[in-house]
């Protein structure tokens, strides 16, 4: 049974709005430095440090949002979750009714997993796995013409590609000699067009990634890279490897090399850390590599269940997100990784915070009266600052961030340039825009004016690493699922993308001259839009 204290019914919300009225003055003269604020607003879990004296908060407020939490359950919540609750669930309504357990999948490293039953089917998927990953590197499978393996395309949309994705790009450093990765998810065929024409079919395997098994533009790419292994002459139950939900219509093993299965409890944005990701992954970084990015997430996952705010980097910032969202009125939220390596990382949470919590129905089918998940967007930094940091400073939106920054490059290969090294350089512009958003600069000239208190965080590592990435994953994961909990709402189903997905077949329906009663709408609005533009095939 899911705590009914939420957002909308905890004593402490009236608190919280009364001294929203008058929130910390970031800007006033030594506001940063009072009381060792810098110092004391700082909060690690695992290989992170959480930076928070940039936010509009004090210790009142810290104590309001700790009386949120509790009052909310957020942790014994989270805890029941990765114990196998079925919290993917609308109370009274037809719903997925659903456990949540992405947690299960690294839940590795202890003797006693959270969700036994759910953590042996993955430890039983990635022994497959490493079995299949040894065989390829030690040529025990090879191509047709004896040959090893050294690439792989990933086949999958959503979040059967934007995780994983994001995890490659962040880790591209640590590949095994010889591997590459290519990503094909969009049904755009100029997509698979450019990503086919930059392999050798003949020495890739081809990873059909899907949970449903059905899915549109999935389905599509795999009949496209099929039909062209054919033509090249290939055969594609030897190329390609399907990971998919058991029982769904992908799950046909004579039809692929190797199949690899994630459950209905793992939900897709969350699934990077499944056979989902584990499969490309493994393939790019080696299976030792891969533990050590599931380990990075489990440790915090266990980190990420103390109760204790100031110690807990995901509650703090779910809470810390909470107030500027909730009370002071911020719409969205920037997210910027000044980590190049990291720069498909807010694509990802796009998926995973939005789509969790951009939702109106809270979890007894009721209308929520107040606000829920943001707007989620964000660029690597210094990138940013180049094009839109005159909104973070001077717009009339204000922007919350969080910053994510590492001590150390991923190469180490660096060169001081006018008496500092460009990593140096990343931090120093890194601090100093958090820094500078909090405490403006007052100008005469109202155009160069700074007003200052416009709120930010800085997630610190040494290094981006296996680990470290797979912390920084469940680091979000966890806030994510905390500020659901706040918000009382469901963050586990995807109702919203339904009737998209309805209408496109319609409008499919139309092209072909099937226009289903009902659908004049489609087929009207297809006709402006394509009636005298040249819709012939060129070729
Ligand atoms: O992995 P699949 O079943 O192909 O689903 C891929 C994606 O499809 C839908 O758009 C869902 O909204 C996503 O949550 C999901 O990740």
């Amino acid at each position: 049974m899911a705590n009914l204290c939420h957002l909308g019914t905890a004593s402490v919300t009236r608190q919280l709005q009364d001294l929203a009225t008058h929130p910390y003055n970031l800007a006033r003269e030594g506001a940063l430095q009072a009381d060792g604020r810098i110092e004391k607003y700082v909060c690690s879990s695992g290989p992170f440090r959480l930076l928070y004296s940039t936010q509009r908060v004090d210790e009142r407020v810290l104590d309001g949002l700790q009386q949120l939490a509790d009052e909310c359950g957020l942790v014994e919540q989270f805890v029941r979750m990765r114990s196998g609750e079925v919290m993917n669930r609308i109370d009274g309504f037809e719903c997925e009714n659903r456990q949540v357990l992405h947690t299960s999948c690294r839940d590795l490293f202890t003797a006693n997993p959270k969700s036994p039953e759910a953590t042996a089917k993955m430890r039983a998927e990635l022994d497959r796995l490493k079995e299949f990953l040894g065989d390829v590197e030690r040529g025990a499978i090879v191509n047709e013409r004896g040959e090893t393996f050294t690439t792989m395309i990933n086949v999958g949309i959503g979040g059967s590609d934007l995780g994983p994705r994001a995890i490659y790009e962040a880790l591209k450093p640590y590949g095994l000699p010889g591997r590459s990765v290519q990503f094909i998810a969009n049904v755009d065929p100029d997509d698979a067009a450019e990503k086919l024409a930059q392999v050798d079919l003949s020495r890739t395997l081809v990873n059909i990634v899907s949970k449903s098994g059905t899915t549109l533009e999935t389905l599509t790419n795999e009949l496209l890279v099929v039909n062209r292994l054919r033509e090249a002459g290939l055969d594609p139950a030897h190329h390609c490897l399907a990971v998919t939900g058991q029982g769904s219509p992908m799950d046909n093993p004579e039809k692929y090399l190797r199949s690899f299965y994630m459950y209905d409890y793992i939900g897709g944005r969350y699934s990077a850390t499944s056979m989902v990701g584990a499969v490309m992954l493994g393939f790019y970084l080696g299976y030792d590599q891969l533990l050590e990015f599931l380990e990075g997430a489990a440790i915090i996952d266990y980190t990420a269940e103390n109760r204790d705010v100031r110690e807990n980097v995901p509650l703090l910032m779910a809470l810390l997100g909470v107030w500027n969202h909730n009370f002071l009125g911020s719409a969205s939220l920037a997210i910027l990784p000044y980590s190049q390596a990291l720069h498909r990382f807010p694509a990802h949470l796009q998926q995973c915070d939005m789509e969790s919590n951009g939702k109106s129905v809270d979890r007894q089918g009721g209308t929520v009266n107040y606000l829920t998940g943001p707007v989620v967007w964000g660029e690597p930094g210094t990138n940013g600052q180049h094009a839109f940091y005159q909104l973070l400073h001077q717009g009339t939106e204000i922007v919350p961030v969080e910053f994510i920054g590492f001590i150390k490059s991923q190469y180490g290969s660096d060169l001081e340039v006018k008496g500092s090294s460009s990593q140096e350089k990343l931090l120093a512009n890194l601090l100093a825009q958090a820094l500078a958003m909090a405490v403006g600069r007052p100008d005469e000239n109202p155009n160069r004016n700074f007003a200052g208190n416009r709120p930010s965080m800085v997630l610190m590592a040494e290094r981006l690493t296996p680990q470290t990435m797979g912390a920084l994953l469940a680091i979000y994961e966890a806030k994510i699922v905390f500020q659901g909990f706040v918000w009382n709402i469901n963050s586990f189903d995807q109702e919203g993308v339904q009737l998209g997905k309805i209408l496109a077949t319609r409008i499919l329906e139309s092209m072909k001259g099937r226009v289903e009663s009902g659908a004049e709408v489609e087929k009207r609005f297809l006709e402006a839009a394509t009636t005298g533009i040249n819709t012939t095939h060129d070729g």
